[in-house]
C-alpha cells in the first residue's frame, strides 16, 4: 500500500500540493494524472523519500521511505530514466543496483531479459541507448529487489507501441501479483487500458478519485480529464 495523508508542500511560499490524501492498495495499478505542473512528479518525490512534505505524511506500505528497512526490497522507483550515468552499460547500472541490494548477478540477468534488454542491447552504454531503452533499464532497475510497491513517473514516455503493450502487460501481471504500483502518465487512453484506480490532481489539489468506472461514469477518461482540469481552472484558489 501506498499512501498519502494530507500532504502539502510549500515552495516558496507556493503551494505545490495542497491536502493531498490517496492510497493505492495492493494488487492495483493506480493511474495519477493532472496536467504540467500539477504537482505529480513532487508528490511521486515525496513518497520515495526524496523530498519531505510540509505538512502530512507519504507512507510506503506503512512506513515514510526514509523508515523502511531495505527500501529497495519493498519500493522501487522510476522517477528519472535520464538519472543513469552515460557511460556505464545498462548491465553494469544494473550489477550496482544489484550489489546495494545485497542481489545476487542472476537477477540482473532476470530483469534484463524481463525488460527486452538481454544479449548485446544490455552491454551497450546508456549514453547510446535510445529514451525507451533508458525507460526499460529504469524499469528493470526499479525490479531488482522484487519489491511490493511501484513508484513509475511516465515510464512510459518514448516507448514504442510494441513497448507500450509490453509495459501494460507487465503492469497487469506485477499487480496481478499483488504490487501496488502507482503510474504517472499523460498519455489517457493508455492508463485507460492498464489501471484499476484514477487519482487525478490539478493545481497541486485531488479533483477526483476512484475506480475506472466510477472515475468516467461511461465517458473516456480524457473527456473527465478535460472537463475536471477546465473546472479547476475556473475555481478560485
Ligand atoms: N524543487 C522545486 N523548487 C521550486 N518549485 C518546484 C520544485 N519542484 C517542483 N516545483 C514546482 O512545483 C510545481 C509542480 O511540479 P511537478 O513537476 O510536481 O508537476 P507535474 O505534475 O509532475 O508536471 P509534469 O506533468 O509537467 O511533469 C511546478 O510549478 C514546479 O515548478
Amino acid at each position: 500500500m501506498l499512501e498519502f495523508h494530507r500532504v502539502t508542500k510549500t515552495y516558496n511560499a507556493m503551494k505545490v500540493l495542497d491536502d493531498v490524501s490517496f492510497t493505492v492498495p495492493p494488487g492495483t495499478v493506480t493511474g495519477f494524472l493532472g496536467p504540467n505542473g500539477a504537482g505529480k512528479s513532487t508528490a511521486m518525490r515525496i513518497l520515495a523519500g526524496l523530498s519531505r512534505p510540509t505538512s502530512g505524511s507519504a507512507t510506503v506500505l506503512g512506513r515514510p521511505y526514509a523508515e523502511l528497512e531495505g527500501p529497495g526490497s519493498q519500493v522501487g522507483t522510476l522517477l528519472d530514466a535520464g538519472a543513469q550515468h552515460p557511460g556505464r552499460s545498462g548491465r553494469e547500472v544494473l550489477t550496482l543496483g544489484a550489489m546495494m541490494l545485497g542481489l545476487p548477478r542472476s537477477r540482473v540477468d532476470e530483469v534484463l531479459e524481463l525488460v527486452g534488454l538481454s544479449g548485446k542491447e544490455g552491454k551497450r552504454v546508456v549514453g547510446g541507448y535510445s529514451l525507451g531503452m533508458r525507460q526499460r533499464l529504469g524499469i528493470a532497475h526499479a525490479l531488482l529487489g522484487r519489491p511490493k510497491a511501484l513508484i513509475l513517473d511516465e515510464p512510459a514516455n518514448g516507448l514504442d507501441p510494441q513497448g507500450i503493450r509490453w509495459m501494460r502487460e507487465l503492469l497487469r501481471g506485477l499487480a496481478g501479483a499483488g504490487c501496488a504500483v502507482l503510474l504517472s502518465s499523460h498519455l489517457l487512453y493508455e492508463v485507460e487500458q492498464v489501471a484499476d484506480r484514477i487519482v487525478m490532481i490539478g493545481g497541486g489539489r485531488v479533483l477526483a478519485q476512484g475506480t475506472l468506472a466510477e472515475f468516467g461514469q461511461g465517458r473516456s477518461l480524457e473527456r473527465t480529464f478535460l472537463d475536471l482540469t477546465a473546472q479547476a481552472d475556473r475555481s478560485p484558489a
